[in-house]
């Protein structure tokens, strides 16, 4: 079986990005979403996720638990080393991940690509409201973050989430197409 394709899911707070990963891996067998490390608490809702301590990721980044992390909203997110296995298994693999991380990822994995998701700042503002993880002044910081840029160079798909989830859906799998790099 062939190797799987790395997508790093991105875009500003709120755009959508993991809602859009659950809805292609339950349209798509071939589509595997990844479960990620956050030092979040674990109650907040949202992404299925691994809740851990500060001292718990420190330890687990230090074992080499992780494919990649970062730090961002002042929480600390890994990409467990298990998601070589996903790969194997033939998966397109969906990762949400930091613009900040993009070019390490593509460093990590050979068959890469990255999903850029997009909407206007007053739909993102709605979004982020109504998921309710997040306090008003949180939200701002998040809502600040919006235009941090895409890295240049990366084989980017920028598809606009700002309709309805399943035109998204659509739109990601005609772009994603199994025979293309
Ligand atoms: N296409 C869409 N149409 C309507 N609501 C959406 C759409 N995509 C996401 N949402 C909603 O917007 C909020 C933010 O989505 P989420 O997937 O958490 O975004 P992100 O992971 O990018 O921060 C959630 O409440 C989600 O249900
Ligand atoms: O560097 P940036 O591209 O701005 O991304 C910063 C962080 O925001 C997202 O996290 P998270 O999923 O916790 O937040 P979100 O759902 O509000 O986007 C993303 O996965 C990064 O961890």
């Amino acid at each position: 079986m062939d190797r799987g394709r790395f997508i790093a899911v991105v875009g500003p707070s709120g755009v959508g990005k993991d809602s859009v990963m659950a809805a292609l891996e339950a349209a798509d067998p071939r589509f595997a979403t990844v479960r990620r490390v956050i030092t979040r608490a674990p109650e907040a809702g949202g992404e299925d996720y691994e809740a851990v301590s500060e001292t718990g990721f420190a330890r687990m980044e230090a074992e080499g638990a992780f494919a990649l992390s970062w730090r961002a909203h002042g929480l600390a997110y890994g990409i467990p080393v298990a998601v070589e296995q996903q790969l194997a298994q033939g998966h397109d693999v969906l990762a949400n991940l930091s613009r900040g991380v993009l070019r390490a990822a593509q460093l990590r994995f050979p068959r890469f690509v990255v999903l850029s998701l997009t909407a206007p700042a007053s739909v993102l503002a709605q979004r982020l409201a109504g998921r309710g993880r997040e306090d008003a002044a949180e939200i701002e910081r998040r809502l600040k973050r919006s235009g941090f840029p895409i890295p240049g160079g990366l084989p980017v798909i920028e598809v606009d989430n700002s309709g309805a989830l399943d035109d998204t859906v659509a739109a990601v799998r005609a772009a994603l197409q199994p025979a293309s790099a």
